[in-house]
């Protein structure tokens, strides 16, 4: 394992996160409307009947830039928190490596991923709240109670100051802990497998795409049903769930039953891989340019 270097770690993984965002945007607005839609009355239909409905809605009503609509928040928040993210996990490896060279188990590789997944709530909590308040305000159905990114801070402020805004913290933390080790697990592990006999840690750009592509789809196998769950907190009502994420999920498991942990899977995963797979290119990319003009660092 090459040395790890924390601030080159910080670095590459904020241009990561841009790069994440550019490609994965769209198919994250249509997950959150499929998550948050709704539930039809007797006799009513569905608003969407499922990821191509909900896109060709979109484009219709809003043209195809209503399904970039809240990116300027992810874009904001997604690369300090991608940078962190790639701290996160180079922390965690440097604390449990005796030697800089020593090749970490796959379960230390998970568990730096899983301090990852700490170190990222901070950022990720709000940030996730402001993106869905922002994409399930559908152009044309009522008043927009929002009227950007900013707006919507101050508002959440207004009504509940920081706890507002922080509100799905633990739900966040259910999902990004063990997505987090996963992700960098998957990654790590099959950079490892894939690379050329004697080289390792060297990827060519089609096999990053591949392991990055496939990080994101194992991180989100299992971020599936916390994300639905914190969706719906995030976007409810003040004091619908007063329990929290226990309520939500006593909720869903009355009214819509196992199942609605997977609203929202097909443009998850469709989403995943290219998105992941923009990621970790751009993070290598940014590495490599790193390690190029400041060696030491
Ligand atoms: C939930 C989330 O942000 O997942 C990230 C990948 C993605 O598709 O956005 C990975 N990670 C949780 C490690 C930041």
């Amino acid at each position: 394992m090459p040395n790890v270097s924390p601030i080159k770690d910080f670095l590459a993984g904020g241009f990561g996160g841009m790069c994440l965002v550019a490609a994965g945007h769209p198919l994250d607005t249509i997950k959150v409307r499929l998550q948050t839609q709704p539930t039809p009355g007797p006799g009513e239909k569905l608003m969407y009947r499922g990821t191509l409905d909900c896109a060709l809605k979109t484009i219709k009503n809003e043209g195809f830039l209503g399904l970039y609509k809240g990116m300027a928040a992810p874009l904001v928040g997604v690369t300090p928190m991608f940078a962190i993210c790639f701290l996160g996990f180079g922390v965690g490896k440097k604390i449990q490596q005796k030697t800089p060279d020593e090749e970490l188990t796959a379960l230390q590789l998970f568990n730096a991923g899983c301090l990852s997944g700490v170190f990222t709530t901070a950022i990720m909590t709000p940030g996730e709240r402001i993106k869905c308040l922002l994409q399930v305000q559908q152009a044309g159905s009522g008043p927009q109670v929002y009227k950007g990114p900013t707006d919507v801070v101050k508002k959440l402020y207004k009504e509940g100051g920081i706890r507002s805004i922080y509100k799905g913290t633990c739900a966040t933390l259910l999902r990004d802990v063990p997505a987090s080790g996963t992700y960098f697990l998957t990654y790590e592990w099959l950079k490892r497998t894939m690379a050329p006999e004697g080289k390792a840690g060297e990827l060519s750009p089609l096999r990053t795409i591949f392991a990055g592509g496939m990080a994101g789809v194992f991180n989100w196998i299992v971020a599936i049903g916390p994300d639905v769950l914190k969706s719906r907190l995030q976007t409810a009502p003040e004091g619908k769930y007063p329990n929290g994420i226990r309520s939500v999920f006593v909720d869903i498991m009355r009214t819509e039953g196992p199942k609605a942990l997977f609203k929202g899977v097909t443009p998850v995963m469709i989403r995943a891989f290219p998105a992941n797979a923009a990621c970790f290119l751009g993070y290598e990319i940014a590495i490599k340019f790193l390690n190029y003009i400041a060696p030491n660092l």
